[in-house]
């Protein structure tokens, strides 16, 4: 069995330079460290974001990502390196920071008010006029579908309703730049998928998104883009197509499900044919380039006397390329 790919160290010998990506720079961060207390969180990282697109922003509990985000929105500044966005310092320059709206993962409305009067409460403070804010109301309900709950107060509102009224917040200052922290997560099946189209529709006006999630899935299906966050860096962007292929090229994960668990014997057998052990002890993968590779592999098992459950091949994901830069030196 061929078990070329991909271990760690041949993995990072065949990765090519990131190609060059269209798209007009809305914002950029170059080589930003940033350090909390003790911590260095970013250690020199570099980042562009593109008018129009939608950038899902991956990476474990604390790599900073929302520390990402608040360089963005200026609420931080960087211990080191520089952070532009729309030309200006979102630290320094209130202009800049009118272009942007954070939509936090925390409901930031008041729940004893209905969705309309926290928009009328926000437009006002976000400095619209009383002649323009009904009207704006109006389309930002429309834009997160929220119409005919405009009356609930929210309080009363399912977790779904309550994500879209937090983005309708964020929208009326028609924000050119749009940062959410995990917008999808608590909500169900049917308010993911409508948020999800609502975030299409802004973004094919021509806003920019810039969200992160720890549903890989829903990243692979969004966003035109996404960022790994390890270790301080961005270790990985792209197009997720892009970063799959660089990394694996026409590598698929092949997975032999065992029937029992194997004792030490069987697990060095297994070992020298290829196969590594996963999480999951009764589960051993390998990496293949093509049939041949494992075709042969179910009757090379049973003459070493292990009985084979199920064997799959698996196209790389998400999942792969995480487990892969995470698992790399900080
Ligand atoms: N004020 C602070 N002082 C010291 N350390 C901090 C401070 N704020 C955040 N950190 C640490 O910085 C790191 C990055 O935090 P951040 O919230 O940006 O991570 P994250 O990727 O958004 O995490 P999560 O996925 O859990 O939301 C974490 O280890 C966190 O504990």
């Amino acid at each position: 069995m061929e078990a070329s790919i991909p271990a760690r160290q041949t993995l990072s010998t065949i990765q090519a330079p990131t190609p060059a990506i269209e798209g007009t720079p809305i914002a950029d961060l170059d080589g930003v460290h940033v350090r909390l207390g003790t911590r260095e969180v970013l250690r020199g990282l570099n980042l562009s974001l593109h008018q129009g697109e939608i950038f899902a922003l991956l990476g474990r509990n604390g790599t900073g990502k929302t520390t990402l985000m608040r360089l963005l929105t200026g609420q931080l500044r960087p211990t080191s390196g520089n952070v532009r966005v729309f030309g200006g310092d979102p630290g320094r320059d209130a202009a800049t920071r009118r272009m942007m709206s954070l939509v936090p993962q925390d409901i930031a409305l008041y729940p004893r008010l209905t969705v309309r009067e926290n928009l009328e409460i926000m437009a006002g403070m976000a400095g619209l006029s009383k002649r323009e804010t009904p009207l704006r109301v109006e389309e930002v309900l429309a834009l997160v579908q929220v119409e005919d709950r405009q009356g609930d107060l929210i309080d009363h509102l399912s977790g779904g309703y309550k994500r879209r009224a937090n983005i309708a917040a964020a929208l009326l200052t028609r924000p050119k730049l749009l940062l959410l922290d995990e917008p999808t997560v608590g909500v169900d099946v049917e308010a993911r998928l409508s948020l999800l189209r609502t975030l299409r529709r802004l973004r094919d006006g021509g806003t920019s998104i810039l969200l992160t999630t720890h549903d890989l899935d829903e990243a692979r299906s969004q966003a035109d883009r996404v960022g790994i966050l390890a270790f301080g860096q961005m270790v990985e962007e792209g197009p997720v197509a892009d970063i799959l292929r660089r990394m694996f090229g026409d590598s698929r994960e092949v997975v032999v499900t065992l029937t029992r668990e194997p004792g030490d014997s069987v697990k060095s057998s297994l070992g020298r044919l290829g196969l590594a052990p996963t999480a999951n002890p009764l589960e051993w993968t390998s990496w293949s380039t093509g049939v041949e590779g494992f075709a042969s592999l179910p009757a090379s098992l049973r003459r070493h006397g292990i009985d084979l459950h199920e064997i799959r091949v698996r196209e790389p994901g998400l999942e792969h390329v995480l487990a892969h830069v995470e698992g790399g030196q900080p």
